[in-house]
């Protein structure tokens, strides 16, 4: 009896997994401040605030998890299901995340979560992470980060795992990945991660000392795409959320994360041996149909490109028609960094293809 009646609770908890969190009110719908009719309803739980335009196709999400928007078990649940929520509902094309609380954007990991918890607890608050970084990094919506606030560790992986991040001009809101200084190892999908961002020698220096930038010099290293007054950030996100959701299928589909993002954790996987498998074997056994569909989606001439071998920006140049190539292209810089002939080629493709591909039928 007392298993039956705890299957039950499972099944129920797989079907509404928010139905597991204190305190949580997920799915309750009000209207926004200000706001009149359907596309400004808003929506969420106790620690994510959803404002959703349906208009523009934009939802601002916000982390409120007072005081310091720490990454709790609940907040982490929330955010997936929010973001999940938004994924599944075709209305939605773009996410900018930012904080309710003043002063900081989010202050990373509860350390509470860790402190003295057992270690099965420990593990479910760290698959929780990982699942909200697998959610967000390889998110099919535009995420822009609104960072209107202190942007340390976990909070930096947030907003690293955004396609775009805006920063307040205040000292005082620093961001960086300062797990080091706390005795805490970053995994190797987040060293990567910074890697893909601020390059290599920036990532070896910043990681080992654990430094926290302030809004110039992250601006400098390339951490962050824009800082703006503080009173700015919202409209600067909204005006670069609409600069990506110009281009056609933007991120989302043709070339997006799994192209980019090939090294999300679950792209490290090993052989039966232990070998490390190459980032584009890998990520095509774990997401085999994005990768058939988004190559199938290609433009045809680029996707026989893809095809080929010799991951050149000559070679990609041959078989780009000419209209695709007719303004000027960002190349080299993008296609360097990664020893994967195959993502190598891709991401050179996506910088060519992002602004220049024709709309697909
Ligand atoms: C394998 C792991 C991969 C690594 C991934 C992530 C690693 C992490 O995220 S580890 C967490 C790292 N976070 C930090 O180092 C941030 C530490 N906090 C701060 O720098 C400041 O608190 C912050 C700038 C965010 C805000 O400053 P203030 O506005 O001045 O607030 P307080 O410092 O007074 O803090 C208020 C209150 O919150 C408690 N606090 C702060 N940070 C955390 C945290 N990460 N987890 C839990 N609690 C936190 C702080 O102790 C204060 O508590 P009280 O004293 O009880 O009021």
């Amino acid at each position: 009896m007392a298993l039956a009646s705890g299957v039950r609770f499972a099944e129920r908890a797989l079907l509404r997994p928010w139905a597991l969190l204190r305190g949580t009110t997920l799915g309750r719908t009000e209207p926004a401040a200000g706001g009149g009719g359907d596309g400004a309803r808003r929506f969420g739980s106790q620690r994510v605030l959803v404002e959703p335009d349906a208009a523009s196709g934009v939802a601002v999400m916000k982390l409120r998890n007072p005081p310091i928007n720490a990454l709790s078990l609940e907040l982490l649940t929330e955010l997936v299901i929010s973001l999940e929520k938004l994924e599944n509902d075709k209305t939605f094309r773009g996410v900018i995340l930012t904080s309710d609380c003043p002063r900081v954007f989010c202050a990373g990991l509860d350390l509470t979560e860790i402190c003295g918890r057992n270690p099965a607890h420990c593990a479910e608050y760290w698959k929780a992470m990982q699942e909200l970084w697998l959610r967000t990094y390889l998110s099919s919506l535009v995420l822009v980060a609104a960072i209107n606030g202190a942007c340390p560790a976990g909070g930096c992986i947030i907003a690293l795992s955004c396609d775009c991040r805006v920063l307040a001009d205040n000292p005082k809101y620093r961001i960086g990945l300062n797990e080091t200084l706390l005795g805490i190892i970053a995994p190797f999908w987040l060293k990567d991660t910074y890697v893909n961002t601020i390059g290599h020698r920036a990532s070896e220096q910043a990681l080992q000392l654990g430094s926290l930038f302030p809004p110039a010099e992250a601006l400098q290293v390339g951490l962050v795409d824009q800082v703006v007054p503080e009173d700015q950030v919202q409209s600067t996100a909204l005006s670069e959320m609409a600069r990506w959701l110009a281009v056609p299928e933007p991120g989302s589909s043709q070339v997006g994360p799994i192209f980019f993002r090939s090294r999300a954790p679950a792209d490290q996987e090993h052989d039966a041996k232990g070998h490390r498998r190459p980032p584009a074997e890998a990520a095509r056994r774990r997401h085999p149909e994005l990768c058939q569909l988004r190559l199938q989606r290609l433009h045809p001439e680029v996707a026989a490109g893809v095809l080929g071998e010799a991951p050149t920006e000559e070679r990609l140049r041959a078989v780009l028609p000419a209209r695709v190539l007719a303004k000027p292209i960002l190349v080299g810089t993008v296609a360097l960094e990664d020893s994967s002939p195959v993502f190598a080629h891709l991401k050179l493709l996506r910088a060519l293809c992002f602004a220049h591909l024709p709309r697909r039928p």
